[in-house]
């Protein structure tokens, strides 16, 4: 039988809530496009009713809840549907920032099975930032209503991270993701994500900045994915990297120099 709100989502909540310390053992991220069903899985695991579109307009808001499994507490952050994390929009900048500066302990990314090849440009964007990564390929029920067949142990070793098949409005396959989750958190499964190699310049550039960066941000922070961003002149990072050094103070202009110029 698969998970539904009755046999896992409320009764855990309840329980969370119950709890005399607040904090949870883990902290998972729900990255995806958007309506892939991010919200529907949300929902059966913390057995809250989040609505789709949770973050229309101006005000950027996320949803947060909690799980239970195997008295371990799970952390559960629906984030904004996002075709990218490229910061082009509020929604991008509110995952992609997510992503990068909470660093979740492991990031969830829902895709649409019915078209997972336009799914697939976000999975690899948010490898670039973070190893620890469960694709879950949802509406797996409308795939097979389609006639598309997927190859769930292929693309899984392609990406080089578990991907678990769901059909989240009928809690199938979340008993599955659930237990993958807690594999990758505490490193039963080790990943070994698919890295988007890009042109020579670009590479050569890449690993010029690295130890740069390195010496900056120590192993805080992806520094190929911040290395990526600062050759692309990404204001947004640049800011957030500089707040976080100024925190840190260790923001030495002798070793910054050649980035912040
Ligand atoms: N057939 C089918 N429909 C699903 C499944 N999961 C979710 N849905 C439906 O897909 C629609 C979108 O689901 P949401 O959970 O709101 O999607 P979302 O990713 O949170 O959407 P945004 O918040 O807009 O990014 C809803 O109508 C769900 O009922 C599934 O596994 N199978
Ligand atoms: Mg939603």
């Amino acid at each position: 039988m698969g998970l539904t709100h009755r046999s896992c989502g409320k009764g855990v909540n309840k329980e969370s809530f119950h709890r005399a310390s607040d904090k949870a053992d883990f902290v998972i991220a729900l990255a995806g496009n958007p309506n892939t069903g991010k919200s529907t899985v949300f929902n059966a695991l913390t057995g809250l009713h989040q609505h789709t579109g949770n973050w229309p307009g101006k005000t950027v808001l996320r949803a947060e809840g909690r799980y239970i499994n195997q008295g371990q507490v799970y952390h559960l952050v629906d984030l904004p549907g996002t075709y990218s994390l490229l910061a082009n929009s509020v929604e991008e900048q509110v995952a992609r920032d997510y992503l990068c500066f909470h660093k979740p302990d492991a990031t969830v990314v829902v895709v649409d099975a019915t078209c997972l090849e336009r799914n697939l440009n976000l999975v690899l964007q948010v490898l670039e930032i973070t190893p620890k990564v469960v694709v879950c390929v949802n509406l797996i029920d409308e795939a097979k209503r389609k006639k598309i067949r997927l190859d769930i142990e292929k693309l899984s070793n392609h990406l080089g991270v578990p991907v678990v098949a769901t059909a989240a409005r009928d809690g199938e396959g979340l008993e599955q993701l659930i237990q993958t989750i807690a594999q990758v958190v505490n490193g039963t499964i080790k990943t070994t994500p698919f890295q988007v190699k890009y042109e020579e310049k670009i590479e050569r550039a890449v690993a010029h900045l690295e130890p740069l960066i390195k010496q900056l941000v120590g192993t805080d922070f992806n520094t190929r994915w911040l290395a990526l961003r600062l050759l692309d002149q990404d204001e947004v990072v640049i800011k957030a990297l500089r707040k976080h050094l100024k925190q840190r103070e260790v923001f030495t202009p002798s070793i910054g120099g050649e980035l912040w110029a």
